[in-house]
């Protein structure tokens, strides 16, 4: 179980988030969904223990994330901001690289995780020749190769064109029912990840605003996005 509890990070100038609050239990899906700058990626770099907090903090099973990051980051994936693999490695070695940070993975774990992302013919390509969406899928590779109980995805679609949105929304989807993987994951793309998500939560200007189950949410709104477009407009609106 993932707990966040009143984690805080505000930067010189009073952006960030503040007093979020999430509880996500084994295959659950939580959508970060907010407007530009609302800070949700501030949010996903706090609950994965690169920032440090001002207040509050996140729990892997009992334990700090915030304050402890080593033995709770071997069971949480990353995959925060732009992806940023080494250009003039293969996709191989880059995997190659990136397994020394965690313990027991072998050369079949590597072989594995490229065929999970779809990467195996392109394992001998230099990065600075990948597409955006292939570098985003070595990017989820890197963020997979421990085999993460949790992973925090940090807009998984940027850039990616519609059959590559496609496949990675199959991949996460098949992640989770195949592993009982937890996501936490914010886009701007709802509809990519509809079928996926179990509950969402709207940050606005930095503040938790509203967090609901799928099932509350659709006997209300037809889907996810218009659930956030009214919760939107009612805080734009000023609403408590
Ligand atoms: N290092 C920083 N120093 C000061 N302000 C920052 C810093 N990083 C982010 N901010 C500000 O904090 C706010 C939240 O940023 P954040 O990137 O978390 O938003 P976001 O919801 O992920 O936005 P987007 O949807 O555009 O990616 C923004 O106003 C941003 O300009």
């Amino acid at each position: 179980m993932f707990e966040v509890n009143d984690l805080t990070k505000v930067y010189p100038g009073g952006r960030g988030i503040q007093g979020l609050n999430l509880a996500v239990r084994a295959g659950e899906v939580v959508a970060l969904l907010g407007p530009n700058g609302a800070g949700k990626t501030t949010a996903l770099l706090a609950m994965g223990g690169c920032l440090r907090t001002d207040r509050g903090e996140a729990l892997w099973e009992g334990v700090s994330v915030t304050e402890r990051p080593y033995p709770s980051k071997l069971h949480i994936g990353l995959m925060i901001g732009e992806p940023a693999p080494y250009p003039y490695l293969t996709g191989y070695d880059y995997l190659k690289l990136y397994h020394k940070l965690y313990p027991g993975i072998d050369e079949v774990r590597i072989q594995h995780t490229l065929e999970l992302v779809g990467m195996t013919a392109h394992r001998r390509v230099k990065i600075k020749h990948y597409s955006t969406g292939m570098k985003q899928r070595i990017d989820l590779a890197s963020a997979l190769l421990h085999r993460p109980k949790l992973l925090l995805l940090d807009e998984p679609f940027s850039g990616m064109d519609i059959e590559g949105r496609r496949e990675m929304a199959a991949m996460l989807r098949c992640l989770v029912t195949e592993t009982g993987m937890s996501l936490v994951v914010s886009s701007h793309l709802v509809h990519d990840i509809e079928d996926l998500i179990t509950h969402a939560c709207i940050v606005y200007d930095g503040r938790q605003v509203e967090t609901a189950s799928l099932q509350r949410i659709r006997e209300s709104f037809e889907n996810v996005e218009d659930y956030y477009l009214h919760c939107v407009a009612k805080h734009r609106g000023g609403a408590a």
